[in-house]
């Protein structure tokens, strides 16, 4: 391991922005197509991952949903977020926000039980076998109507009190947060904090809506904030954390390459930015490949990274006292490898 890498995964760190149905892998996936007999369109593993090229949002979307066809049982959500927490742990999470899309299941005939009690059940585990501590974002499908969000709330109402957040993914452009203004206004009453996709791939008008009709705890990505230099002004004074996803971007065509990243503009600009692997089994790589590529591709130095690990735990869900204790962790690291 070259002393990057070691300096890498040993910065204590949180993921903030990761979808669980995109942490599986094509081993997983073949594992799981047999388990369940589902068929998928792949001869190989190979061949899975050679159909992983994508030129927007929308083209991985569409795999991305065929892909998790293979879960169909508790035991399958349990497996698959064990498989994301190992190997987040590899790479220096101690705290992990996951979101989960539970349309993708329920409306192919998963009961809503068998995913939340799968990925309730790793969450259990990661913490006694990995020290991780772990919450769950229920995300909602945006190319789906605001009366089937409604709906999908409705069903986690008996575990709402183990799930920290409603999100919002899927095709952006066209569904704009307005759409679910009164879904998140309802999850907000019921006590959960808003993460939302905003800015990816759609306009600025989409992060003012998200800040002003959804009164969102935090932006997923946020790039397209950055064509704005009112809202950017904006977002830096106000604190709002942006789970920004390099490998995602580059792999979506939001960039055309990491050297292009705006990564090191953002927090020039004052914003709150984090690293995250966003769907890592479909991107090329976890958190630490993430932080990598931002050293390789900007120049980012061992304190930017530092303040990338500081802003993702000031930007967690979690309360202020574990957030003290990550903060001194980290400190603690710094003074080890100064
Ligand atoms: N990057 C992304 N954007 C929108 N929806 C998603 N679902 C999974 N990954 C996503
Ligand atoms: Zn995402």
């Amino acid at each position: 391991m070259t002393d990057l890498d070691a300096f890498i995964k040993g910065l204590p760190k949180a993921e903030l922005h990761l979808h669980i149905e995109g942490s599986l892998e094509p081993e997983l996936m073949f594992e799981l197509a047999r388990r369940n007999g589902v068929a998928i369109p792949y001869a190989s593993v190979e061949d899975v991952r050679a159909a992983y090229d994508f030129s927007n949002l929308q083209d991985f979307l569409d795999i991305y949903y065929a892909g998790a066809s293979v879960l169909v049982t508790r035991a399958d959500f349990h497996d698959l977020a064990m498989a994301y927490f190992r190997r987040a742990a590899a790479d220096g999470v101690v705290h992990a926000e996951i979101m989960f899309d539970p349309q993708t299941h329920t409306d192919r005939g998963i009961a809503f039980e068998e995913v939340i009690e799968g990925l309730l059940s790793a969450a259990e585990e990661a913490r006694e076998t990995l020290g991780m501590s772990v919450q769950l974002i229920l995300s909602f499908l945006r190319h789906l109507s605001e009366e089937e969000a409604f709906a999908t709330l409705a069903m986690a109402e008996p575990w709402l009190d183990r799930i920290t957040a409603a999100g919002l993914d899927s095709s952006e452009v066209g569904h704009p947060p307005v759409k679910f203004a009164g879904v998140f206004a309802a999850a907000r009453e019921k006590g959960l904090k808003i993460t939302v996709h905003a800015g990816e791939e759609g306009p600025p008008e989409y992060v003012y809506q998200a800040l002003d009709l959804l009164e969102v705890d935090r932006i997923d990505h946020g790039n397209r904030a950055l064509e704005d230099a009112a809202l950017t002004q904006r977002l830096a004074e106000m604190g709002m954390t942006l789970t920004v996803c390099p490998l995602s971007n580059l792999k979506l065509c939001v960039i055309d390459d990491i050297a292009s990243h705006p990564i090191d503009a953002m927090l020039k600009a004052g914003l709150k930015a984090t690293l995250n692997a966003d769907d890592p089994a479909y991107f090329g790589g976890y958190i630490a490949d993430n932080y990598r590529a931002v050293v390789e591709g900007r120049g980012l130095t061992r304190a930017d990274l530092a303040t990338l690990a500081r802003n993702s735990f000031t930007g967690s869900f979690l309360p202020p006292d574990a957030v003290a204790r990550h903060l001194a962790a980290i400190d603690a690291f710094l003074e080890e490898n100064a």
